[in-house]
């Protein structure tokens, strides 16, 4: 468990509507007390619309919406076309989206890591950490199509008509790569995201969310949530008052070296979380056992496969427990439930098909389409088509 260790090493949260967002711990070198800021009457947000500029290149232009998410703002690199999503997507988001009166979690310096996120409080499974909107969302083939000679003026100048507090915000995240200092920024802290159709991949940069750390093992499981295009954050199990909050960015379920590999060549650190930072003997075990996990799922997921028996059942929910994997469960309890109903045992079935929509929510969001076969399963077990599919009727 890390406890902040200095009151001096360590900032409240603040909404970004606050006059000052950006902790100072991003500014090591300001060390004096931030000058009292003078009184100025709060303006009311402008009214969220979005305006195309003349800022283009080729088929990209740079969209502004100063008024988004209560005056949060929010810019968009994308053609003509896609914006027209956007005028959508703007109704569906709740209007105090990017604003939480009391954060669970205080800014602070994690050794080893940078800075991070540690809880305030004790949380537990479903609990949200935050729900953010993207301070800029571009297109996916503008970084395939355009030289960096046009992207780095284009990223420059979308980030110019960012309001203030944001805008800080987002060059204050960390940059792993030479070059230019925004698409160094955005190759280390974009998510991929959806608008839908046939053009919609873009990538996202949501600049409070980049603050979380890596951890093999993570206590918090985050989703894009396709309706808001926002970023969710849940805790995944129980987290003390002081815990750091960590999520995944990769593929929990891979070896160790591979894990590694992946930290170091696509974000350019050593993993040094509390599952790459076991003995060399626990990561053999660990290793093992994720190899395990995919091999009894691999027989539970064919159904053509013999010997399936409950007690593997039970050993695939003791690995996952041992493996800490309490962000991936979502997988294994639905094959649990349709395993256990193909064996004609209809109380674990629903038991776990119930675990499932709870886990997939969480971890993918509501709407998910194989939710509808796990709530006919709960509804009635003995006329789902799965029923004793195993063993015959
Ligand atoms: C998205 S940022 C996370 C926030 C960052 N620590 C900061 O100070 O803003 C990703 C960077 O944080 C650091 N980091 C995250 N997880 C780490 C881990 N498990 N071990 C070591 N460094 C880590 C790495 O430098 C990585 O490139």
């Amino acid at each position: 468990i890390q406890k902040p260790f200095l009151s001096t090493n360590s900032c409240p949260w603040k909404p970004l509507s606050s006059t000052e967002l950006t902790c100072r711990l991003d500014h090591d070198q300001h060390t004096s007390p931030s000058p009292t800021p003078k009184e100025t009457k709060p303006q009311p947000p402008p009214p969220s619309k979005w305006e195309a500029t003349d800022q283009c290149s080729g088929k990209f232009c740079i969209f502004k919406n100063l008024g988004f998410g209560n005056g949060r703002g929010m810019v968009v690199i994308t053609t003509p076309a896609n914006i027209k999503k956007f005028k959508v997507l703007e109704k569906a988001i709740p209007k105090s989206s990017s604003e939480q009166p009391s954060p669970p979690f205080i800014i602070s310096k994690i050794p080893g890591k940078g800075i991070g996120l540690l809880s305030n409080r004790t949380l537990h499974r479903g609990d949200n950490i935050m729900t953010k909107s993207p301070a800029i969302l571009i297109h996916r083939t503008f970084f395939e199509q355009a030289s960096p000679q046009i992207q780095s003026p284009l990223l420059k100048r979308a980030i110019s008509h960012l309001p203030k507090t944001l805008r800080d915000a987002f060059l204050a995240q960390m940059s792993h790569f030479p070059g230019d200092k925004i698409l160094s920024i955005l190759a280390t802290n974009s998510f991929q995201m959806d608008l839908g159709g046939k053009d919609g991949h873009h990538y996202g940069n949501f600049p409070e969310v980049s603050r979380f750390n890596h951890d093999c093992r993570p206590n918090v499981a985050f989703r894009i949530d396709q309706k808001t295009l926002t970023h969710v954050s849940t805790v995944v199990r129980d987290v003390k008052e002081g815990e750091e909050l960590v999520i995944s960015y990769l593929d929990s379920l891979e070896p160790r070296d591979k894990r590694q590999e992946r930290a170091k060549a696509t974000w350019g650190f050593e993993c040094s979380c509390s599952q790459c930072s076991l003995s060399q003997k626990e990561i053999k075990k660990s290793d093992k056992r994720l190899e395990e996990i995919k091999s009894i799922e691999g027989k539970l997921g064919d159904v053509s496969s013999r010997g399936v028996t409950k007690k593997m059942m039970e050993r695939l929910m003791k690995l996952y427990k041992e493996e800490r994997l309490e962000g991936n469960l979502g997988g294994a309890y639905t094959l649990l439930a349709m395993n256990y109903n193909m064996l004609g045992d209809a109380k674990n079935a629903v038991k776990y098909a119930k675990l499932g929509v709870e886990a997939v929510e969480l971890e993918s969001g509501k709407g998910q389409p194989d939710m509808e076969v796990m709530r006919e399963l709960i509804r009635d077990p003995r006329g789902h088509f799965s029923w004793k599919g195993r063993i015959g009727r």
